[in-house]
């Protein structure tokens, strides 16, 4: 199969395996030209390891300290007609290039909300690893089935309070427009929660630590976004900001369990980039495409392999740690520098549909976008026919 992208809003509906391999293959060899995190984790559990900062998470932990690592996701492999998603062949790279260093892999295709993929995991980590001593929570969901009760919740994108009007990109049309957000009501903002706030993560370390499967000393850590005040109406200021502040409550009881034996839980800020999940967050392609500019232009721009290896390296497993007042991990620092914040800030306001090339990095914006699905790789030959049909090896 010859496989081209095509977008659909913020997805794009077809994938590149080979592109993908290549993606991840570029990852692990940023972390490899860093060299080793020293004293880093050696059994690491990463739930939303296929993609974004959970993928660029498990390949800081295998090629950066040498750990083995279990995997959670929820991806479609491809078929003879179909390609899959882009987290089912950025997970077969990950399995062949970690296989190939004798570094143990092992991954779960399911849904983590769930009880029986907890329990699949901790029968996993008996099984193979005994205990795990760094648990990474990285899922970016828009629904959620409680495990409990089976009620399902959906999460939305909206401010809280007030509706919000605010420019943003058509990134289909490639034109300025302004975006009105009508407030959430108070379901909306209880569902958002639900799916991504701090619920299940206590979920999984309860789980975790009853069935005896976290190794003294533990940690784990959960990822949030809080941007500046460009950003905060629609999402710190709102239902997904709500969310991310339930993880800040969560962590105190999560990181008073795991102090009994020496371990510790964090919320870890990470900067904004391109994923699956932000493209779909209302503002955020064309605060990217403007912080993109404002961040190369001082040669400070990072991507998700950056900022996870960094705060591993420096905060997780750093003898000085960068937190702020709330206890919270930041590996957001240079975004939120004021002189670019100022600069975005000014931009935004001078941007037209006509000007939008030239005042933003639009154009790196969607090369970033393309990159999540395996397109717009050096290096790879898109006319070739590919097989969308590939494994996984070590899939439990
Ligand atoms: N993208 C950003 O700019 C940004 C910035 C700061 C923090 N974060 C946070 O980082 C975390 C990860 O987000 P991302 O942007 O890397 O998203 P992403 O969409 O790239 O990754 C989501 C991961 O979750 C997995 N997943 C989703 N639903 C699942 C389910 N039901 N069961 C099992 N796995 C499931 C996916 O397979 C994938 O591995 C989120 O908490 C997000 O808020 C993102």
């Amino acid at each position: 199969m010859i496989i081209k992208p095509r977008v659909r809003g913020f997805m794009c509906v077809t994938t590149h395996p080979v592109g993908c391999e290549a993606n991840v293959g570029q990852q692990i060899d940023y972390v490899k030209a860093q060299g080793p995190i020293p004293n880093g984790p050696k059994r690491v559990l990463v739930i939303g390891a296929s993609t974004g900062y959970g993928l660029a998470s498990r390949i800081s932990a295998a090629f950066g300290a040498g750990a083995s690592t279990l995997g959670i996701f929820f991806e479609k492999e491809g078929t003879e007609k179909k390609p899959g998603t882009a987290g089912w062949y950025n997970s077969a790279a990950f399995h062949k290039f970690a296989e190939a260093e004798g570094i143990y892999a092992k991954s779960i295709n399911g849904d983590a909300f769930s009880d029986a993929i907890k329990e699949k995991t901790i029968a996993e980590i008996k099984a193979d690893l005994g205990q795990v001593d760094l648990v990474v929570y990285s899922l970016a969901s828009p629904r959620r089935q409680h495990p409990k009760t089976g009620e399902v919740f959906n999460s939305t994108l909206k401010p809280i309070g007030k509706d919000v009007t605010q420019r943003g990109v058509n990134t289909d049309k490639e034109t300025i427009e302004n975006f009105t957000l009508v407030a959430a009501n108070e379901d909306e903002i209880n569902n958002t929660v639900a799916v991504m706030g701090g619920e299940d993560w206590q979920m999984w370390i309860d789980a975790l630590d009853e069935a005896g499967v976290l190794a003294d000393g533990a940690k784990t850590t959960a990822y949030t976004y809080l941007g500046d005040k460009l950003t905060w109406d629609i999402y710190w200021h709102g239902t997904i900001g709500a969310a991310k502040k339930d993880l800040d409550k969560r962590v105190i009881n999560i990181r008073e369990k795991l102090a009994r034996t020496g371990g510790d839980a964090r919320v870890s800020v990470l900067k904004a980039v391109v994923t699956q999940a932000s493209s779909a967050i209302p503002v955020m392609p064309l605060y990217l495409a403007l912080l993109f500019k404002a961040m190369k232009a001082d040669g400070s721009h990072e991507g998700c392999i950056e900022q996870v290896y960094g705060l591993f390296k420096n905060s997780l497993y750093g003898d000085a740690p960068i937190k702020d007042e709330e206890g919270r991990l930041r590996a957001d620092g240079l975004e939120m520098r004021p002189e670019i914040q100022a600069a975005v800030a000014q931009m935004w306001d001078d941007v037209t549909t006509e000007n939008l090339l030239a005042t933003t990095d639009f154009a790196g914006y969607k090369r970033e976008f393309l990159r999540l699905f395996g397109f717009e790789i050096d290096g790879v030959d898109y006319d070739a026919d590919v097989d969308p049909v590939v494994e996984i090896n070590n899939m439990a």
